[in-house]
């Protein structure tokens, strides 16, 4: 028997544990429902057959959630437009008491209106702007949202913000508030939530397509999908404690959960061998450049960063300290790291910068080796360095560079994948690096385009994989259970459902919330 959101809605009424007449909405699970009204939210719990075990707690906003809260939701300063946005059960107020439009009193919803802006108490014309009104729950925050779109300027913004501030009912909202009502009101998801914020914090393309994709809702898609395959799991498993087989059951009914909990694992698992992709996408790609003493390192970073970034000198030690940059590579978001030349010395600071060099190194993502061009040309065949030549695998770039100090017919030895040959002081084969090293960025880091979601990684946070990786181990444990006992089974798989529900934030959610929100500016 499936359990629906009317129906623990009618139970909890019937239980008189709800008013009646106001309008439910929102997001139905299978174990816990929340249930919506006006101004008042209730979580309902129930266990996903059971009807009689319908318990609602107590309303989970406070007083001061409710009000009605204002910002202003583009940067100050001076602009063409200026977005002041208003949220909560007075936002109709609000526009009757600052907005006049030549028509009506009351707005059309969704319909952009041209209007003068006026102070509430003195009726002063503040502005000439245009003025919307979203009704509830079909805006941002699920409440009533009036936005006032005015002229960007200080004094006009702080007028506007100061006539909001007289009307008894507004507060200014805090940072995030408008997104965590939205949140709250079932508009969005915890992942979604992540994903608004990576998205107005990307700062490359791939970054900003994949905040996109999570904040549009199909990494919400895809952790629920697989929510609902674990509860299905469940449901069998339960039917079968109630019932038992061969009475109303069907044969088979264990063996088929257990295929479909074998099936889920492997998708589980596929979703987190991902190489750690998307994190990294997300936070940035770390490259170590390393090489022995005066290869060019240096004169690389401030290529690549096209400015005089680093310290670059003919003497060899010159880079002692890690130091670090963030730019884009082929739409990658990479923080390159430029180190100290590798060599045995005596100097103990330069130690120092071996040290963390080598630290450096081990803690990339990438490596790119750079080493000069004459300290090859001088061996017969292709040596590297005693100081580097240990610290080359398949995975390392190299950068063959002063190209200019051998001669043409050498080239040869240099090429190969992920290998190339340049002349930083001559800018020959700059582009052929910089087109091919980007290439290999995207080909190990980038996103493929919409569609095929194969290669698109679900995993953006670290919190994510913690919570799949903990609901593949309640799998693991219920596969590990035997026909005997179920009902242990159906407790494993149950820990399942609820670690993947973490991640949407159907549970446990205020922890999350709070350090998510922190970051968010307000007006958002
Ligand atoms: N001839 C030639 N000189 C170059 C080239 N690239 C860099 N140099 C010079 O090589 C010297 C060392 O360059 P850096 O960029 O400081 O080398 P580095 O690897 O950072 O050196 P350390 O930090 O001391 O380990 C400088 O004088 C550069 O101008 C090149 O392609 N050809
Ligand atoms: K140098
Ligand atoms: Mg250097």
């Amino acid at each position: 028997m499936q359990w629906t959101l009317n129906r623990a809605v009618q139970c909890a009424r019937k239980a008189g544990r709800l008013p009646s007449g106001n309008s439910w909405v929102l997001s139905r699970h299978d174990q816990h429902c929340l249930a919506i009204a006006p101004y008042k939210i209730f979580v309902v719990r129930s266990a996903h057959t059971e009807p009689k075990r319908v318990r609602v707690s107590h309303p989970i906003l406070s007083d001061a959630q409710r009000s009605t809260i204002y910002a202003l939701s583009t940067p100050p300063g001076k602009a063409g437009v200026a977005v002041v946005r208003v949220s909560g059960p007075d936002a109709l107020d609000v526009w009757t008491r600052l907005v006049k439009t030549r028509k009506q009193r009351v707005p059309e919803p969704w319909k952009m209106e041209r209007c003068r802006i006026a102070h509430p108490e003195t009726g002063e014309v503040l502005d000439d702007g245009l003025a919307v009104f979203f009704k509830g729950p079909k805006s941002f925050t699920t409440e009533d949202v009036l936005e006032l779109h005015i002229h960007s300027g200080r004094a006009i913004i702080s007028s506007v913000l100061g006539a909001l501030s007289r009307l008894p009912f507004c507060r200014p909202a805090e940072p995030g508030e408008f997104t965590r009502r939205a949140f709250h009101g079932g508009r969005l998801d915890l992942t979604q939530v992540e994903g608004l914020k990576d998205l107005i914090d990307a700062e490359t393309e791939g970054q900003r397509r994949l905040a996109l994709r999570a904040a549009g809702g199909a990494t919400r898609v895809q952790f629920e999908q697989l929510r609902t395959e674990i509860i299905g799991c469940l449901a069998k498993i339960e039917a079968l404690i109630d019932f038992g087989e061969g009475e109303d059951i069907e044969e088979g009914v264990y063996e088929e959960a257990r295929t479909r909990a074998v099936k889920l694992k492997n998708t589980i698992e596929s979703y987190l061998q991902d190489n750690r992709q998307g994190e990294i996408m997300r936070t940035g790609v770390r490259l170590t450049i390393f090489g022995p003493p005066n290869a060019g390192k240096s004169s690389l970073l401030n290529f690549l960063a096209q400015r005089e970034a680093a310290i670059v000198t003919p003497v060899p030690g010159t880079t002692r300290d890690i130091l670090e940059l963030s730019l884009d590579i082929g739409g990658i978001p990479v923080i390159v790291s430029d180190t100290a030349g590798l060599r045995k010395t005596a100097d103990p600071v330069e130690l120092i910068g071996v040290e963390r060099a080598r630290n450096a190194i081990e803690a990339a993502d990438l490596a790119l080796c750079v080493v000069s061009c004459g300290d090859l040309d001088r061996g017969t065949g292709l040596e590297f360095p005693a100081s580097v030549k240990t610290l080359i695998t398949d995975e390392t770039f190299v950068l063959f560079n002063k190209s200019d100090l051998v001669s043409g017919d050498s080239e040869t030895r240099f090429r190969g994948p992920h290998r190339w040959m340049t002349s930083l002081k001559t800018g020959d084969g700059t582009t052929e690096f910089l087109e091919g090293f980007a290439k290999a960025l995207q080909a190990k880091y980038a996103l493929s385009d919409e569609g095929e979601s194969g290669r698109t990684p679900l995993i953006t946070h670290a919190r994510h994989r913690v919570h799949l990786e903990s609901a593949a181990q309640f799998i693991d444990a219920f596969l590990a259970t035997s026909a005997d006992d179920i009902v242990l089974g159906a407790e494993e798989l149950r820990y399942a459902a609820h670690a993947v529900g973490k991640v949407s934030g159907l549970i446990d959610v205020e922890d999350v919330l709070d350090a998510l929100f922190r970051d968010f500016c307000i007006g958002k």
